[in-house]
């Protein structure tokens, strides 16, 4: 190649034009003997570089470095270090960054008859690819170690592709088991060895799974390992321009999650027999008070759960209740209910006094979304609690309120008339001749007399005013807003009606009898601050007049 021939010139410069790659070749004095136009064109040399024929190594090189070609310095030294380099050269391959960017791979080989030939290929896309393929394995690589699942890759031929170290550290797999490529059936194989499978021959295991394996189906399974920690596997086939290309597997640690969901059942469980043997229900509303979702309310109310789903909760209660007008208060405020008391109706039309308790319930942003309650049924103590407190208040022949209740009632009402500037009348009423009729008539016929006297003082009266037996054949009456001709007007309207009663006695030797009353009207302005005994005075002062008077008369308590 020292010295070509003119024919053997040409036929080389055709052979080196037709090739993909810059191509260059200089002899021992580093002389260019031929380059293609590829050459020329890749490193953008321009054609003045080639008027005066070939350039020599020394020429390129000072071009080169004067355009930066070799990064900074003086393009004179630069060019001396690259003849230097290019003396005795080695069959070499390297690659280098132009400053446009381009990334040129340069493959040298020194000719047997000294000289070299130097191959330029442009490398840039092939370079971009290897760069983008690098940056893709990297976000791969990181998306994978930093799932909490174990993840493996195998190719359609069962071959390991790829995995990472959660899957390592989930199946505490040896050193050595996982290697890239590695049959799947191996890993199988090793894992059934080590008892990963239990009591199986490891060969058998290992060729039943790669069957299956090679259906490429996707599939879920559940493991439990030897430590007791339980794997979900979950597999799923891959495909790649409609080919399946081998698939996908994910292992889970599903160990906490079954032990919550345990828990959660236990706790679910008990709950339910704690509801269904304890006469409570529980039960949570929407932001609107409809129920969504109700437990155990049908042994308590009759009504099936899904029957009331979506009903306000308000439509059960009575509203009259004593305390449905509290707990509704308390909830249009959002605040807790405790053990307040509710009236409400069971499906038989039965009313069940429940204890309700409840939260309202915020979602994680503050948002309201209901109520969240218990409701105890606690109608059997309820109508005890009410019995016994008839039994306190009231008198048991008569059922009218006894002295304790009538005493209740006068501090209220005397509070209450005062505040409002109104007065309030006190009538005392003794039967006359009561003895009479109790040794006459017996003591029977006298407690028949004593309740048709309750009654009919009673039915006489306005719901807002009070009767109550004071003691023995003695009644009073609290007269609300009345003042003394009123109360005067009242007492005779009683008078009367007890005159004109006949009172059915059961007797035959004297089936009817007529009974008289005096009564005693004293007036307590709201001015006047006086307990009930001396009030009560006042009236009996009333009622002795009457009696002295004849009986059967209504007085007026002198002062009022
Ligand atoms: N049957 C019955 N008698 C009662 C009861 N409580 C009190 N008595 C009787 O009521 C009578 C009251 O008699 P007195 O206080 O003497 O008065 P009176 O006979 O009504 O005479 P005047 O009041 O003066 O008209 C007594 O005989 C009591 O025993 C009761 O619960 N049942």
């Amino acid at each position: 190649m020292n010295q070509p021939g003119i024919g053997y010139q040409d036929t080389l410069q055709t052979i080196i034009n037709f090739l993909p790659s810059g191509i260059t070749m200089f002899n021992a004095d580093q002389q260019m003997v031929v380059c293609n136009r590829i050459f020329r064109t890749m490193l953008e040399f321009p054609d003045s570089l080639f008027d005066d024929g070939l350039p020599t190594l020394r020429e390129l090189a000072l071009f080169n470095a004067g355009r930066g070609e070799y990064g900074e310095g003086d393009p004179q030294v630069i060019a001396d270090q690259v003849c230097e380099r290019a003396r005795g050269m080695q069959p070499h391959v390297f690659e280098r960054q132009r400053p446009n960017g381009a990334v040129l791979e340069i493959r040298g080989a020194p000719l047997p008859s000294g000289g070299w030939v130097s191959i330029y290929t442009d490398i840039t896309d092939r370079k971009r690819a290897e760069q983008e393929a690098q940056r893709y394995s990297t976000y791969l690589d990181t998306v994978l170690n930093s799932l909490p699942q174990g993840v493996t890759v195998v190719n359609e031929k069962l071959g390991v592709e790829l995995w990472n170290k959660r899957f390592e550290n989930l199946l505490n797999l040896p050193e050595g088991v996982l290697y890239p490529g590695v049959p799947f059936e191996e890993v199988i194989r090793k894992n059934a060895e080590r008892g990963e499978y239990g009591d199986v021959d490891p060969v058998q295991k290992a060729r039943d799974t790669v069957a299956l394996a090679m259906k490429f189906e996707p599939h879920r399974l559940e493991r439990t390992r030897a430590d007791g920690r339980t794997l979900e596997i979950e597999g799923r086939d891959m495909q790649i321009d409609g080919k399946v290309a081998g698939f996908v597997t994910t292992y889970t640690d599903i160990t906490d999650r079954i032990r919550n969901e345990e828990a959660l059942r236990r706790v679910k469980n008990m709950m339910s027999d704690a509801i269904n043997f304890s006469p409570t229900y529980i039960w949570e509303t929407d932001a609107e008070g409809n129920y969504t979702h109700l437990q155990g309310v049908e042994h308590i109310l009759g009504f099936a759960e899904q029957n009331l789903l979506g009903l306000p909760r308000a439509a059960m209660l009575h509203a009259g209740s004593d305390t449905s007008g509290e707990v509704a208060q308390r909830m249009k405020a959002r605040e807790p209910v405790e053990r307040l008391v509710v009236e409400a109706r069971h499906m038989s039309g039965a009313t069940v006094w429940l204890s309700t308790s409840a939260r309202p319930v915020f979602d994680p942003s503050g948002r309201y979304m209901g109520y969240r309650g218990v409701d105890v049924d606690v109608t059997e103590i309820t109508l005890a609690r009410q019995e016994l407190e008839q039994i306190a208040l009231h008198d048991t022949l008569t059922g009218l309120a006894n002295r304790r209740k009538f005493q209740d009632r006068y501090e209220l009402e005397r509070l209450r008339q005062a505040r409002l500037g109104l007065p309030l009348t006190l009538i005392l009423v003794d039967v006359d001749h009561f003895k009479q009729v109790n040794d006459v008539w017996g003591h029977i016929v006298g407690d028949i007399c004593l309740k048709a006297v309750a009654n009919l003082l009673a039915s006489h009266l306005r719901p807002i005013d009070l009767v109550a037996r004071f003691g023995g054949e003695e009644f009073l009456v609290l007269l609300s807003d009345a003042n003394a001709a009123e109360g005067a007007m009242v007492a005779e309207k009683l008078r009367r009606a007890l005159e004109g009663k006949s009172i059915d006695t059961g007797l035959e030797a004297q089936p009817s009898l007529q009974i008289t009353a005096s009564f005693g009207v004293t007036t307590l302005l709201p001015s006047e601050n006086i307990a009930l005994e001396a009030v009560i005075e006042r009236a009996d002062g009333a009622v002795y007049a009457a009696k002295r008077g004849g009986r059967n008369r209504v007085c007026i308590a002198e002062g009022g």
